[in-house]
C-alpha cells in the first residue's frame, strides 16, 4: 500500500503482512469488524472539518477529534497527526497504526481504521471513548474516583499491558500514563496512545535500536539504553500510575515535597503506613489490607532493578484479588441452607475466595437447623472483614453463639420486604432474592456500581443502633437500598453473631429453605450506638 512506503519502517511493515486485515474478509484477534480505511472527505465531513467544537484534545503527536461517521453509523475519534519529516526514523502514527492493526481487546482503545489528508498526514480512526482520562477523572475538577473504581480501573489497565505483553511477538507500549489510559462508556479503563510502543522481541533490532522514550515521571530509570527496555519498563509505568491511584497525586508534582510520587509514597508503604498516603479526598477503603496489598504491589513495581519487578501476570493476579475484596464491601450474602462445605465447593459462587476466607471465620458459629433436609448447616455470614473481627476471634475460630432477637415486623418488614433507608435522593436497584437453592453473593455495591457509577464506592458509611423495633442503616449520599425476599413471613431474625463486636452488626434471617446473612461493616462507628435488643 502507498500508505506505508514513505519511510523504511513502514516499508517493512508493507512486507510483512501489515495489511492483512485490510485485506482479509473475515477480521481475526476477536475484532468485530475490520479495519477500514477512510476516505478523507468522509473524515473531513465527521469532523465538520476539523472543527474546533469537535476537538477533543491534543497531544504531542497532533489533535484528536471527535467524528460522527454517519454513512457507518459510527461515533468514532479520529487523530490528526503531525506533518513528520519522511526521513524521520519513526513515525508515531505509522507505529500506531501498525501495531494497532495487529491486536484487539477490550481493554484497549481499539484500531477501527485510518486515512491520510492532502499533506500526507496520517489520520487515524480509533474508538471513541466518551468519558475523558483517567488522568482528568483523578486530577481534574470532578469527583474524585473512590476505591473500588481505582482498584478496577487498575485491574482493567494491567490486564491490558499483560495482554500486550503476552502477544507474540510482546509489544511494549512505552508510554503508560494516566493521560493514556481513557475511560470508555461503561467506564471502563482503556489503554490507549500506541506512538511509541514497540513490538518486538529485546533481541530484535528494532527494539534494539529504538532510542528511550516516555513522559517523565513514568520513565523506567533503568531505561537509559536502547538496550536496557524489557516488558518491566512498562512495569515501572504501571506502578507509578497504581501510586498515582492510592495517593491521587500526580506522577511528579513540584507542589509537593518531595515531588516524585515514588519517593513521597514508598517509604510509607515499606513503613506500613498505607493509610497516611491515601488521597486525602476520599475516605479511606473498608477494606485496608486491600489496599495495603495495592500499595505494596505498587512498591514493588516502581523498584529500581527491573529484574525484581513482577511480571504483568503477577501483578494482575494480585490486582483482582484487591478488586475483588475492595467492591466486597458492603455486601449482602445469602446463604441458602446448604453446608459451608458445599458453598466452597459450588462453582457458582462468584466470590469464591473471599467467601472461604470469611467462612473460616463462623465456621461452626451459628449452627441452625436447615429447613429443606434436617441437616445442620452453618449460617454462613459472607464477607466479615477478618481485619475487624480478626483480632477478637482469630480467623479459623467461632464467634460466638447467635442471640436470638425480636424484630417488629410492623416496621421492618413491609409486604416481604426488608428495608433500609436514609434519605431517598435518588433510586436504587431491588434485589431479588431468589427462592432458587444455589448459593449466591449479592452485592450491594456491584449493583449500585453497575448502574450509578459515580456513587459507586461510599455506599455504607454504617450501622445505626439496631434496635427491636427497627433497623435503620444509614447510607451515605443518601442511598437507600432495599431488598425483597420470598421467604416465609415474618422471618425470623438472629444477631448479631459476635455481640463483642462492636463495628459490625451481622443480622441473619431465616429464609425458605436457609439463612440470610447481612453484613454491615461499619466505617463510621460511634461508640456506645452498637448493640442488639
Ligand atoms: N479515542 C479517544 N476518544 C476520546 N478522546 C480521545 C481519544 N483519544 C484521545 N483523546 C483525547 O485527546 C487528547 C490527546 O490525545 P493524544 O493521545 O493525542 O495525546 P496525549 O496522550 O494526551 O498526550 P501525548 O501524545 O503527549 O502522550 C487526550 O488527552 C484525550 O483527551
Amino acid at each position: 500500500m502507498a500508505y506505508f512506503s514513505c519511510n523504511a519502517e513502514s516499508a517493512i511493515a508493507t512486507c510483512d503482512t501489515y495489511n492483512w486485515e485490510l485485506l482479509s474478509k473475515k477480521p481475526r484477534n476477536n475484532r468485530p469488524s475490520k479495519i477500514t480505511e477512510f476516505e478523507f472527505s468522509d473524515l473531513h465531513s465527521a469532523t465538520d472539518g476539523f472543527s474546533a467544537a469537535n476537538l477533543l484534545g491534543k497531544g504531542s503527536h497532533g489533535s484528536v477529534y471527535k467524528a460522527h461517521l454517519h454513512h457507518i453509523k459510527l461515533v468514532a475519534a479520529v487523530k490528526k497527526t503531525k506533518l513528520f519529516h519522511p526521513t524521520a526514523a519513526a513515525n508515531p502514527a505509522d507505529n500506531e497504526v501498525e501495531i494497532l492493526s495487529r491486536i484487539y481487546h477490550p481493554r484497549l482503545v481499539n484500531l477501527l481504521g485510518f486515512g491520510v489528508d492532502s499533506n500526507q498526514c496520517k489520520l487515524i480512526v480509533v474508538e471513541y471513548m466518551p468519558n475523558g482520562s483517567l488522568y482528568d477523572s483523578l486530577h481534574g475538577s470532578g469527583k474524585p474516583p473512590g476505591w473500588v473504581k481505582r482498584t478496577r480501573f487498575a485491574l482493567q489497565v494491567a490486564r491490558a499491558v499483560q495482554f500486550l505483553h503476552s502477544s507474540n511477538p510482546p509489544i511494549i507500549h512505552r508510554d503508560i500514563k494516566s493521560s493514556n489510559v481513557l475511560i470508555d462508556s461503561k467506564f471502563n479503563s482503556r489503554l490507549s496512545d500506541f506512538g511509541l510502543a514497540l513490538r518486538g522481541h529485546v533481541e530484535d533490532v528494532k527494539v534494539k535500536c529504538t532510542p528511550p522514550a516516555g513522559t517523565l515521571g513514568y520513565l523506567d530509570p533503568g531505561y537509559l539504553a536502547p538496550g536496557d527496555l524489557s516488558t518491566k519498563s512498562d512495569v515501572f509505568s504501571f506502578g507509578i500510575l497504581m501510586l498515582e491511584l492510592i495517593t491521587g497525586r500526580n506522577a511528579i508534582d513540584v507542589n509537593y515535597s518531595p515531588p516524585s510520587v515514588v519517593e513521597f509514597a514508598v517509604p510509607a508503604i515499606k513503613s506500613g503506613d498505607i493509610t497516611g498516603i491515601c488521597d486525602p479526598r476520599i475516605a479511606p477503603p473498608e477494606d485496608a489490607e486491600a489496599l495495603r496489598r495495592m500499595g505494596v504491589l505498587a512498591a514493588r513495581c516502581v523498584r529500581s532493578r527491573a529484574a525484581k519487578r513482577p511480571g504483568m501476570a503477577e501483578v494482575v493476579e494480585c490486582l483482582k484479588g484487591v478488586y475483588r475484596r475492595t467492591r466486597m464491601r458492603p455486601q449482602i450474602c445469602i446463604s441458602l441452607g446448604r453446608r459451608v462445605g458445599r458453598v466452597v465447593e459450588d462453582s457458582r459462587v462468584v466470590k469464591y475466595e473471599h467467601l472461604e476466607e470469611s467462612m473460616e471465620i463462623v465456621r461452626g458459629s451459628t449452627k441452625m437447623g436447615s429447613r429443606r433436609n434436617g441437616k445442620v448447616s452453618s449460617a454462613t455470614s459472607v464477607g466479615l472483614r477478618s481485619d475487624v473481627i480478626g483480632d477478637q476471634v482469630g480467623r479459623s475460630k467461632s464467634i460466638g453463639t447467635a442471640r436470638e432477637i425480636k424484630l417488629s415486623p410492623s416496621e421492618l418488614i413491609n409486604d416481604h420486604t426488608i428495608r433500609w433507608r436514609a434519605g431517598l435522593s435518588m433510586k436504587m436497584p431491588t434485589v431479588r432474592l431468589s427462592k432458587s437453592r444455589s448459593v449466591g453473593i449479592l452485592q450491594s455495591q456491584r449493583l449500585v456500581n453497575d448502574k450509578y457509577t459515580g456513587v459507586a464506592e461510599e455506599h455504607v458509611v454504617g450501622t445505626r443502633k439496631l434496635e427491636e423495633s427497627k433497623l435503620l442503616v444509614d447510607l451515605a449520599e443518601n442511598v437507600k437500598l432495599q431488598f425483597k425476599y420470598k421467604g416465609p413471613f415474618p422471618p425470623r431474625a438472629l444477631g448479631p453473631l459476635d455481640p463483642s463486636s462492636r463495628r459490625n452488626v451481622i443480622l441473619a434471617l431465616t429464609v425458605k429453605g436457609g439463612v440470610m446473612c447481612i453484613t454491615i461493616p461499619d466505617r463510621h462507628h460511634q461508640k456506645g450506638s452498637h448493640g442488639i435488643g
